[in-house]
């Protein structure tokens, strides 16, 4: 089987192609980049006007599944991925059993097999049961096929743990996503602490409960050597914290989601529990340093913290409300229309942020066009209008707060190792 993508401006930027090209996928592999390309029998897929980019990475997403499908399941969680113009998510380990060893992680590899229409790449837990006393059994998780350790949705709290956990996943090449939450300093709290925690009588989380974990970990990757990543990086502080570090050589990566670089704590006096995520959204002095973070490169990509809720835990008391956005089918299209079409960012960094950006940090062979490799590709169409309609969602979580919002830019066919799983708005499974 051979599809022609023709006349779409390619935007490769691992080779840094940005050109109108025609693609040719043979046998779920790219098989040439070239203008004008001729093949007999092959289906042509008319990409002008198009974007065609590498598959989009995610490497960061709640699947829910095993023990939470009545939030998200692979099956709904991956259309709502290939929805979004994703190729490959990464699903964090907080499901029930975690995903602490080598049986959780295989199970969640082979739903994704039968039930999945995108990569789903597992991330184990760094300490068992993320219960932050005793450390993972990682080489079993590697060979189960994880591509990282996190107990994303909880720090690590004992600094002694995380320093053994930084050394001992290095050994296998593996990075650690380090959430990064001091408890004591958040507990009870709602939004970030500042002007509008108090206009709104609030319970506010400050700035410093992340920042103080960031600069234990950027202290902790600098003492062992080893490669730390940080998770939903929301303040000037840890972007400043995390920018001297990599200066000096420490190696620390990071990542933001696409409500931080767009949203201020301003919105959270609608009380719409969608607001509510952690870490919360802040003001503007942090957007703004994260924007300039993006650009100076100090953030190596953009992922999502999709965070499936189901209604009962939005729909009730701000004070009692779960953390968390869905956040799969927006990210495209609000970066798009917030950073790309207003020229705050440029279309090869864009598309480097969800490609090449998250595939250097897990060290997957996936975020290029390379010829020979899977042919996992995302066709954006820049131009297309569209408003943010959560009950069209494939995702069960219909948590968001960009709800009804009018974007520019959207993901329009999604290919995974050649096969369309995604066209114009539809899910397409033989
Ligand atoms: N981001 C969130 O607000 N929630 C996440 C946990 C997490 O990413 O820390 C979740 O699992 O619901
Ligand atoms: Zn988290
Ligand atoms: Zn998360």
């Amino acid at each position: 089987m051979k599809l022609l993508i023709r006349g779409g401006r390619v935007i490769d930027p691992a080779n840094e192609i940005d050109a109108i090209m025609d693609v040719l996928v043979a046998d779920g592999k790219i098989e040439a980049i070239a203008p004008n390309i001729q093949a007999e029998g092959a289906i042509n897929i008319d990409a002008a006007g198009k974007w065609v980019c590498p598959g989009f990475i995610d490497m960061h997403v709640h699947l829910r599944e095993p023990g939470f499908e009545y939030k998200e399941d692979i099956a709904s969680g991956t259309r709502a991925a290939a929805a979004g113009g994703f190729t490959t998510v990464c699903c964090m380990p907080n499901t029930d059993p975690v995903i602490d060893n080598a049986a959780v992680a295989s199970f969640v590899r082979e739903r994704a097999q039968k039930s999945g229409v995108v990569n789903v790449l597992p991330i184990g837990s760094i300490t068992k049961k993320q219960a932050g006393r005793e450390l993972s059994e990682m080489a079993e998780l590697v060979e189960a096929g994880c591509v990282a350790v996190s107990d994303d949705g909880l720090p690590v709290a004992d600094s002694a743990i995380m320093r053994n956990a930084l050394q001992y996943a290095d050994m296998f090449g593996l990075p650690v996503l380090s959430h990064c939450e001091d408890l004591n300093l958040a507990r009870d709290g709602q939004m970030h602490e500042g002007y509008y925690s108090i206009i709104y009588g609030l319970k506010g989380i400050p700035a410093a409960a992340e920042e103080i974990m960031v600069a234990r970990d950027i202290i902790l990757a600098q003492t062992t050597g080893a490669q730390v990543h940080i998770c939903h990086v929301s303040t000037a502080g840890s972007i400043d914290m995390i920018r001297d570090a990599q200066e000096r050589g420490v190696q620390v990566s990071c990542e933001v989601t696409p409500h931080h670089l767009i949203l201020t704590d301003e919105i959270v006096g609608s009380y719409d529990a969608d607001t509510k995520v952690n870490p919360p959204l802040r003001p503007l002095e942090d957007v703004v340093a994260l924007r300039e973070g993006l650009l100076d490169g100090t953030i190596d990509c953009i992922a999502t913290d999709h965070a499936p809720h189901h209604l009962e835990s939005k729909d009730c008391e701000y004070n009692l409300a779960a953390f968390g956005i869905s956040g799969l089918e927006t990210a495209v299209a609000l970066i798009m229309d917030k950073l790309v079409h207003p020229q705050i960012l440029d279309a090869e960094t864009m598309v480097s942020l969800f490609t090449i950006g998250p595939a250097d940090i897990l060290g997957i062979n996936k975020g290029s066009l390379d010829v020979g490799t899977d042919a996992d590709i995302t066709i954006v169409d820049p131009e297309l209008v569209r408003e943010v309609n959560p009950r069209e969602f494939y995702s069960k979580g219909k948590n968001t707060p960009f709800k009804g919002m009018v974007l520019k830019g959207w993901p329009w066919m999604t290919i995974v190792s050649g096969r369309v799983v995604y066209k114009e708005g539809k899910i397409i499974t033989e």
